[in-house]
């Protein structure tokens, strides 16, 4: 079925990147949230308008429901009674729990698939959305027994349109998939995020890029996270037992001061998980952008004068990341630009004495 309209309940970073995903496809798109601050920003970036008091005059073609897990049930029978929609999805990390809620709370489970996408960020809020946020990414679907087959057909195009790849199982399976790729490397990343508290300030200057990989989705909102793990303990617990086995394996090892075998293991072993992440999804998401090194002085208005030259060269900046390490003079601006730009940007930029890194 195509999707001219669409209802995104939940206007924070999963609601708002979907709904600029739909935008991108002329999808007209309604939201709505509980804090007017999020709905007000989510419109402000184009991402759609708000959506009206009332029962919907005209069901859209389908609704999303892009709140924490533990508000998905009440939200879910609220847009259902007021008819706002034809089909109803979700987007939480869990899916039976929420399921079972769902049911409880006397939802249409003919209407509604519980959806799941695998695309996210350690930031929330519609302030860190984008369209290309689920590119090539998987997007679970779970319909059960009493799904109408034309409702999953609608959620698995809603799915692609934003640029994902659907992929339908059962939600006592996602959930015990997502305890593994998702949930428990969330719990292990704050672990070891926790330890940096106890580093003095010499460990944490000498932080690189290692930590930064391993601890960055450990920065995600720890309220929603301990809803997400409310509602999958035990596969969760399975996992972090595995993980929590095999590294107190390997500290014995090292206290006995045998570093060979079995910490030798772990580390091989560990490899070849790390090389069975499929390439596809796991690839960088953004699209192919072209990215300037620009060096920056640490001084006032530096970046005001660094983005006039930018404008002044008529090129468009897609995003913009800040490197900067304490006490040094300069920082470095990476800027991502579509690729044709970059020489003419590189040119400009160094004419008017910039020190850009091509
Ligand atoms: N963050 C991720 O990486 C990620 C990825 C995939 C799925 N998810 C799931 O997406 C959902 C939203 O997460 P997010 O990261 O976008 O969080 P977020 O905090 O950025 O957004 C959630 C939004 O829901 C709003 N909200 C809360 N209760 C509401 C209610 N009763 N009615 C209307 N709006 C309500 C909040 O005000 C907020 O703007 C969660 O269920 C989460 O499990 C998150
Ligand atoms: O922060 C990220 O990069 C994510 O993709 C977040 C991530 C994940 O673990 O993959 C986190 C939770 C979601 O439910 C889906 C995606």
């Amino acid at each position: 079925m195509k999707i001219e309209s669409a209802v995104v309940v939940g206007a924070g970073l999963i609601g708002t990147s979907i709904a600029l995903a739909l935008r991108e496809h002329g999808v007209e798109v309604a939201l709505a949230d509980s804090d007017p601050a999020a709905l007000r920003l989510a419109c402000e970036l184009g991402a759609g308008t708000p959506l009206g008091d009332g029962p919907g005059t005209h069901p859209a073609d389908v609704a999303v429901v892009a709140a924490p897990p533990g508000a998905v049930p009440a939200v879910l029978r609220e847009v259902q009674d007021r008819g706002l929609a034809q089909v109803y999805t979700d987007v939480a990390s869990v899916k039976h729990g929420v399921l079972v809620e769902a049911v409880r709370a006397g939802c249409d489970l003919a209407t509604f698939v519980p959806g799941h996408p695998m695309g996210g960020s350690e930031r929330n809020g519609p302030g860190a959305a984008r369209a290309d946020l689920f590119l090539g990414r998987s997007w679970a679907l779970c319909p059960t027994d009493k799904t109408d087959p034309g409702a999953a057909a609608t959620v698995a195009e809603l799915a692609r349109l934003c640029g994902a790849a659907p992929l339908t199982l059962d939600a006592r399976a996602h959930d015990r998939a997502v305890a593994l790729v998702s949930h428990a490397p969330h719990v292990a990343a704050s672990a070891v995020a926790a330890r940096l508290l106890e580093g003095d300030g010499n460990a944490l200057a000498l932080a690189g890029q290692g930590v930064r990989d391993v601890t960055r989705i450990a920065g995600g909102d720890p309220s929603m996270w301990a809803e997400i793990l409310r509602h999958n303990t035990g596969p969760v617990a399975d996992v972090l037992e595995a993980v929590a086995a095999d590294l107190a394996t390997a500290a014995q090892a090292l206290r006995a001061e045998e570093g060979g075998t079995p910490v030798r293991g772990l580390l091989d072993r560990g490899r070849r998980g790390h090389e069975r992440i499929p390439g596809k999804h796991g690839a960088q998401r953004t699209p192919d952008y072209a990215v300037l090194p620009v060096v920056i002085p640490d001084e006032p208005n530096a970046l005001g004068r660094l983005f006039a030259a930018v404008g002044d060269a008529g090129v468009n900046v897609e995003d913009i990341r800040i490197d900067h390490s304490p006490g040094l003079p300069v920082g470095v601006a990476q800027l991502s630009v579509l690729p044709d730009s970059l020489p003419d940007l590189a040119r400009a930029l160094a004419d008017r004495g910039w020190s850009v890194h091509p």
